[in-house]
């Protein structure tokens, strides 16, 4: 409940405002049938023309306030609605941005994106609902049961049997309907991650033929999600039946009654009018209530989703950082007795014990089979990760006492699955330094052998990028990627086998170039490729999460077995 005023507080006016409008229209409803009932009585009856039409003009009047009160209400209604919606959704988002993998590997991304889009919208639906009818049904229901009692008491006596019994239903049904939809939201995320993974892999899936698969996948997704549809709207639909019998049984039982009063001179014919017309009202507060209750119980089940994310403690924050100021000013780096695992409650370290120091300046090659833990290693300086054991230094301090922005903005890390996004080649390589200017960037590009091909597109650095970097080559995009990050300047640089399909000669003049005009940064490549780096200044040979080796080419090539074994191995197969 604290959470929800959060959102409301800001647009308390909005709230208030909007069912106050909306009364104006219950009065108006109110008040229609009973005038309308005084021109049977007393005009129609007389056959007074001048009664009937000023009671006519009233009623005219009466209808043009609530058209003003109802749309009013109504624009009230929904700004609340959509500002509550908008806030939460920036909040959800802004909670998203900060979670660790740790945090983001328990909800799927299917997962949040219905929480920030579905269940937010359901919310909204409940909020707008709510505030047009919280006040208006029950002032329609209070009012409509008042007039029916001050026109004819005994024959509102239906009332006292109809209305218990429909609210009995109504709980009875609200009880049912609040698992139904929780299991409904379970199975939309379900179904938005298969669509999500089945459209950013849609190229693999077309080179395995895997459409059938795929297809079957989503088709068994759907047909949940229909399943639990039908399911949760199986309420709904055995619900309005049974409103639109009682309201008509309740309207042949007054108008029996009501007729063999008319009859016996005890009631008058523009009562009975009044009287049905009552009963309309009262049975549609009803059924509008009984409306506004499932959406509540819809909206509660995606509220707690929403919820479940906003309270997820993110495990990796800077909160207790001792030098939240302090940026990383030379990019030495150290590693200090370092364990990790993935899974808390497994056994096996993922790095047992990695101790190593890179100086400032310096290039560090690493090496080693897949899995052998290269890139959880490089992870843990920028903090993706949190070390188990030891500690990460950089510049002499923790990485924990750093904040999170200013350690990251000191670090510039091509990953291996390099990811661009939809817009320019100049909106990319703006990711790494906001203010470039053309001719900073085409010097970054062309450090990274990247500008010759650019300037080779029709475009040129206004070329458009699809979807993750879709339009250009697997090299290309190493390169651009490359790019990305020499403009950030940074003073450690990671390049996580992110030249592994770009072409020997051209890694060269890479590496060269970073030798070189990057001198000052200190550089981790990270490589499947001996080649790439055999001149670094010191190598890390990795295998199963342990160091095998750590020194110049020269000294692991008599020290290390397993570097040799590379080495032999690759380079005996360049020379055959
Ligand atoms: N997000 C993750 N969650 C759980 N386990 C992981 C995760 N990422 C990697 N692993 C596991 O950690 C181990 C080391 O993986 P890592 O990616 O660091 O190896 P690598 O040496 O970089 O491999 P490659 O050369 O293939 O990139 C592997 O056993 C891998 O299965």
């Amino acid at each position: 409940m604290k959470l929800f005023l959060k959102y409301i507080k800001p647009y308390v006016y909005y709230y208030i405002l909007g069912p106050i409008f909306m009364l104006v229209e219950v009065a108006g409803e109110i008040i229609l049938p009973w005038l309308l009932s005084k021109i049977i009585n007393v005009g129609a009856a007389n056959h007074d023309v001048g009664y009937i039409t000023r009671i006519g003009l009233v009623m005219v009047l009466v209808a043009v306030c609530m058209a003003v009160g109802g749309v009013l209400g109504a624009w009230f209604a929904a700004n609340a609605a959509m500002n509550f919606g908008a806030d939460l959704r920036m909040d959800l988002f802004e909670k998203i941005q900060k979670f660790s993998f740790n945090n983001i590997d328990k909800f799927s991304t299917g997962s949040l994106i219905t929480r920030l889009t579905n269940d937010i919208t359901q919310i909204q639906n409940m909020i707008m609902q709510t505030l047009r009818a919280c006040l208006r049904s029950p002032g329609i229901l209070i009012g409509a049961i008042t007039m029916a009692f001050v026109i004819s008491p005994s024959l509102a006596i239906v009332f006292i049997i109809v209305v218990p019994v429909l609210v009995i239903s109504i709980i009875i049904i609200m009880k049912k309907a609040f698992p139904r939809f929780k299991a409904l939201q379970n199975s939309i995320d379900c179904l938005n991650s298969c669509v999500q993974e089945g459209l950013v892999n849609i190229r693999l899936i077309k080179s395995f033929v895997r459409k059938d698969y795929e297809e079957k996948r989503f088709d068994e997704h759907n047909k949940d999600l229909f399943d639990k549809n039908i399911h949760a709207m199986n309420i709904m639909i055995k619900y309005q039946p049974v409103m639109t019998l009682a309201l008509n049984a309740t309207t042949v039982a007054v108008v029996w009654f009501g007729g063999n009063m008319i009859i016996g001179g005890k009631m008058q014919v523009g009562d009975l009018t009044a009287f049905t017309n009552y009963i309309v009202q009262i049975m549609g507060s009803l059924t509008m209530l009984s409306i506004v209750f499932l959406n509540w119980a819809r909206a509660v089940a995606s509220f707690r989703r929403v919820r479940e994310v906003l309270e997820e403690e993110i495990d990796l924050t800077d909160d207790n950082a001792l030098y939240k100021e302090r940026k990383v000013e030379d990019g030495n780096i150290s590693f200090k007795n370092v364990s990790f695992r993935y899974y808390k409650n497994s056994e096996e370290n993922v790095l047992s014990n990695i101790s190593f120091d890179v100086k400032a300046g310096q290039t560090l090659g690493i090496i080693g089979p897949t899995g052998s833990g290269k890139t959880t290693l490089v992870s843990l300086i920028s903090r993706l990760y949190d070390v188990d054991a030891g500690e990460v230094c950089v510049d002499g301090v923790n990485v924990k006492e750093y904040s999170l922005d200013n350690l990251r903005n000191g670090i510039g890390m091509v990953l291996q699955k390099n990811t661009l996004f939809s817009g320019d080649i100049y909106e990319n390589l703006r990711w790494g330094n906001e203010n470039a200017d053309e001719k900073t960037i085409a010097q970054a590009a062309a450090d990274a052998q990247a500008d010759k091909f650019i300037r080779g597109f029709r475009e040129g650095y206004n070329t458009q990028l699809g979807q993750g970097g879709s339009n250009v080559s697997g090299g290309q995009k190493q390169r651009l990627c490359i790019a990305r990050a020499l403009l950030k300047h940074p003073k450690i640089l990671i390049l996580d086998d992110s030249t592994s399909a770009v072409d020997t000669a051209t890694e060269k003049y890479i590496r060269n170039v970073l030798y070189g005009k990057y001198s000052d940064m200190t550089k981790i490549i990270i490589a499947q490729r001996i080649t790439s780096v055999m001149e670094a200044d010191e190598i890390l040979v990795m295998d199963n999460g342990c160091v095998k080796g750590f020194g110049t080419h020269e000294e692991l090539l008599k020290t290390c077995p397993l570097y040799k074994e590379i080495f032999d191995i690759q380079i005996s197969k360049e020379v055959g």
